[in-house]
């Protein structure tokens, strides 16, 4: 049995917790060993009780709006004290500003891994254990002390005796324990407070600790999270801006981790990113594709790309590091984001809302109606004179806003991606000030709808063209001027892809409509066509268009030139 095998094979536990997120299971355990959880009870109610009364203190003095900036340091210093499991409750609740006041929620966003190193013999000792020989046997050369410690663990620089240089990330001792005797605390609370909060959470409030832990377990599980870096090498595999490390799995475990040393420049680095001679404009750009494309292509994105996760290598590429926390969206919602995208700047607040209710921002049976100039407000206010001053703060500080108004909730998913989209942006506006977000994400999204390449996609873009019935001929220049900024925009071969679904099967609505559309109104649409042409022509010469023409009917079956048959027809 390989190593690799070996540890996805392992169902042992540890202290009698196991491996996956088991709330009854932890339950049982606890239930039958109280002397394990009173002290650790006490000193959580202890805390918090400070907190709260404090809080009404400066309620009863009137001191709430002089003390906001103390209360809101001190709550995240006291989630610090209380270790691991509270620090990522708080991480998780600075994704919500639906639930969390604005300055509550500006210092969560802080909360960094801020706990000091464990002892380093400890660590040596976990790998040892958990390797199943010596440190030496291991590694050539290992640093004596950790290069960073975070919440969960910490990472040693070491070299391999093949004489690969690789990171070494090793867990926090105790850590499940740890986190299950929290879990099960709050699991507890929630039971039995839970029903008196004022909060609207759209869900039971167990249902939310227990998919919490789940997470936390998962993100603890290095074999997991192995994985997850192998499967999203294996989605960028073509993309030579984006590098992803190794896993070395013959030197990892549930709490070990050897990967590829990474050789870069944090990209909070901006200074050395320069100095190396890398363009972080460039660097820019990669990020904010790759995170679009982990969203609307892959659906596997990374949910926590903080500074320090992301780096810039010397010849140019970025390199993404930790993959402990990792999402999957639908087939559907990627879709729908993207279409949500095209309505945003399209400025339809009618079909945005429509979105938000499919993507479960708002629940169905609510009246979009109320809520259409709300959010033609937000957008106004957010992008100001221009599409171009967009970014993601503005609009997600305005929408806080707006979540006390109206009944919108952040479905747990898109917390997490709006939080990665907001880190991104930030990111990219320390690399350049100047940074506008939508001048790389739009012609990207125009650019996938554009080309189509799924029958979904195609569907959106129809969608999109055809509001009410009618041709939006403004929305296509639109998409094709915009789409065309796009260095790796090339028209040909979408003209191309354009051809071959008019004149498929699939093609028979399209064809129909447009042929509407060019005759709309009693009159032939010929000033429309004649201005896409002009925004076009440059890049196509009417030959290379014949001869693309010609290739793809070529390429089509006969069943696709008798699709263009009835067109023909309809067209005399
Ligand atoms: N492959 C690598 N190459 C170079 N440095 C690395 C690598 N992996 C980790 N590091 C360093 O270790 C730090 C912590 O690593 P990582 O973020 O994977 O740990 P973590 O315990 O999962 O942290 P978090 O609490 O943020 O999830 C990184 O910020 C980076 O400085």
């Amino acid at each position: 049995m390989s190593r690799h095998q070996e540890l996805l094979s392992d169902p042992s536990s540890e202290n009698g917790i196991i491996r996956r997120y088991d709330a009854e299971a932890i339950a049982k355990y606890y239930r039958i060993r109280p002397w394990l959880y009173i002290w650790r009870t006490l000193t959580v109610v202890w805390v918090f009780g400070t907190f709260f009364f404090s809080l009404l203190w400066d309620k009863w003095t009137n001191r709430t709006e002089k003390n906001k900036q103390k209360r809101a340091s001190q709550l995240r210093q006291l989630l610090t004290h209380l270790g691991p499991t509270f620090i990522k409750v708080g991480q998780a609740l600075s994704t919500r500003p639906d639930l969390i006041r604005k300055d509550f929620l500006d210092e969560l966003i802080k909360l960094q891994d801020q706990l000091p190193p464990f002892d380093n013999q400890i660590a040596f000792a976990i790998i040892e254990s958990e390797l199943n020989c010596s440190v030496d046997e291991a590694y050539r050369e290992i640093s004596p002390h950790p290069v960073a410690a975070a919440s969960l663990g910490q990472v040693y620089r070491a070299v391999l005796h093949t004489g690969e240089e690789v990171a070494v990330k090793v867990q926090r001792p105790n850590l499940r324990p740890m986190l299950a005797l929290d879990l099960f605390l709050m699991r507890c609370a929630a039971q039995r407070f839970g029903r008196w909060l004022p909060l609207n959470l759209g869900h039971d409030l167990t249902l939310i600790v227990d998919e919490f832990g789940a997470k936390l377990f998962e993100e603890i599980d290095y074999v997991n999270e192995g994985h997850n870096a192998e499967k999203f090498a294996t989605n960028f595999r073509n993309d030579p801006e984006v590098k992803v490390p190794a896993i070395y799995w013959q030197y990892s475990s549930h709490k070990v981790l050897t990967l590829e040393w990474i050789n870069g420049y944090k990209l909070t680095d901006t200074e050395k990113i320069r100095s190396a001679g890398i363009d972080p404009n460039e660097i820019v750009k990669i990020g904010v594709t790759s995170g679009l494309r982990q969203l609307l292509e892959h659906g596997f994105f990374h949910a926590d790309p903080h500074p320090g996760n992301l780096f810039a290598t010397p010849d140019g590429r970025m390199a993404y590091i930790d993959f402990g926390m990792m999402d999957q969206l639908e087939e559907e919602a990627k879709e729908t984001i993207a279409s949500a995208v095209v309505q945003l700047i399209n400025q339809d607040y009618e079909a945005l809302a429509e979105d938000f209710v499919k993507l479960g921002f708002l629940t169905p049976d609510t009246d979009i109606k109320p809520i259409i100039p709300a959010l033609e407000k937000v957008w106004g206010n957010a992008i100001g004179q221009s599409v171009g001053n967009f970014n993601f703060k503005t609009i997600t500080d305005e929408f806080s806003e707006l979540m006390y108004d109206y009944p919108f909730r952040v479905p747990a998913k898109f917390a997490l991606i709006i939080r990665s989209l907001i880190t991104q942006e930030g990111l990219a506006l320390s690399l350049d000030p100047n940074f506008k977000i939508v001048e790389v994400a739009y012609p990207y999204v125009a650019r996938r709808l554009l080309r189509g390449e799924s029958p979904q996609l195609r569907r959106r873009l129809l969608e999109v063209l055809f509001k009410d019935g009618k041709f939006q001929w403004q929305r296509l220049e639109n998409m094709i001027a915009i789409a065309r900024s796009d260095k790796k925009f090339d028209l040909l071969p979408t003209a191309q892809l354009g051809l071959q679904y008019l004149i498929s099967d699939e093609g028979r609505y399209l064809r129909r409509q447009l042929l509407l559309a060019l005759t709309e109104d009693d009159r032939l649409h010929t000033e429309e066509v004649q201005r896409l042409w002009v925004l076009i022509k440059d890049e196509i010469n009417p030959q290379q268009l014949w001869q693309a023409a010609l290739n793809t009917f070529r390429e089509l079956s006969v069943s696709g030139v008798a699709a263009l048959v009835p067109t023909v027809n309809t067209l005399r």
